[in-house]
């Protein structure tokens, strides 16, 4: 493992936010710490980080004790909390030239890492007038400067538009498949860790809920077939007389428990012989969010 955490708890006066998380983060796998907000990752991530001391519970990093190896644990972690702390004044080249100097890396990295998270045309540009999707890539390429096998990152999607958060998603996987980091990252938002995490950790009130790969959680999930068609009600009845169970409807759309693609096309071509319109199928882990949902909302409740 190259994160495994031993009952870590942490109060900030009376509040525990973290209670006896037992981490298991395996080698190159990217790792989903979700949870809504307030769930308690930031303090996680901080503890791990050595930023807050860790008040009850071991944490072990690359399978050596964090507190006892501090400094050889932590030259191998990039990271990346909130904002990335970058000089607006400096083009980005200069930001990751002004690092490298400080961590007496070969300046070579700098055009290296420009390339790897796709700023060499923006190298020479203010830091202060990139995007915010552009100032994430950046950070990201500051914290992986000193070539650390682990890169811990704190919400780094957030506020991004669409276009932002696939970049990152597709420079995090280039990271574990072509470049052999494992990558732990924080998010609220199940939709936007699912395409790329390998394994998830979900998080509410400091108590971890589930802990598994993405494949244990879709299997607790039952996978659905959506359905949008131009008469549901129509629709659901001849999928009902035609042995198919309907799981949930409504006036747009219904859903019919996956089975497999060649049920997905039978279904496809049942609807169109009888002169239902089918205006799009597919296969979707309806119940995934509605765990995710569900947890979201116990946090709103409490
Ligand atoms: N410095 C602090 N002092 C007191 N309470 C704090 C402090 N930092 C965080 N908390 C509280 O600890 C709890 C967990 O916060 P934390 O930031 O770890 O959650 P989070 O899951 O990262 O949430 P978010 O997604 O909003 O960042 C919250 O109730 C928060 O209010």
């Amino acid at each position: 493992m190259v994160i495994r955490t031993e009952n870590l708890s942490f109060s900030f006066g009376s509040q525990q936010v973290v209670k006896s998380l037992s981490l298991q983060v395996p080698e190159g796998c990217i790792y989903g710490f979700l949870g809504p907000n307030g769930a308690g990752k930031t303090t996680t991530i901080k503890m791990l980080l050595n930023l807050l001391q860790t008040e009850e519970g071991s944490i072990y990093i690359f399978e050596q004790e964090l507190q006892k190896n501090r400094i050889k644990i932590l030259s191998q972690i990039g990271s990346l909390i909130e904002q990335p702390a970058i000089y607006h004044h400096l083009t980005g080249k200069e930001n990751l030239l002004n690092r490298a100097m400080l961590l007496q890396v070969n300046e070579d990295r700098v055009d290296e890492m420009l390339k790897l998270v796709k700023l060499s045309n923006a190298a020479n540009k203010k830091a202060g007038q990139y995007s915010l999707g552009m100032k994430q890539r950046l950070g990201i390429a500051l914290a992986l400067l000193n070539d650390p096998k682990l890169l811990i990152l704190d919400e780094p999607t957030n506020g991004l538009d669409p276009n932002g958060i696939i970049e990152i998603r597709e420079l995090l996987m280039r990271l574990v498949k072509e470049h052999q980091k494992t990558v732990f990252i924080s998010s609220h938002l199940l939709g936007e860790i699912e395409r790329m995490a390998t394994h998830v950790g979900i998080i509410n009130n400091g108590e971890m809920l589930f802990q598994g790969s993405i494949k244990d959680l879709e299997s607790i999930s039952q996978p659905q077939i959506y359905i949008e068609t131009d008469n549901s009600v129509d629709a659901a009845n001849l999928l009902k007389r035609n042995g198919y169970e309907v799981s949930d409807i409504n006036n747009q759309s219904l859903f019919v428990p996956f089975v497999s693609k060649q049920q997905m096309g039978e279904v496809n071509a049942l609807l169109n012989q009888h002169s239902i319109m089918v205006f799009s199928i597919s296969k979707q882990h309806k119940d995934l969010e509605n765990l995710f949902l569900s947890i979201t909302q116990n946090t709103q409740s409490s």
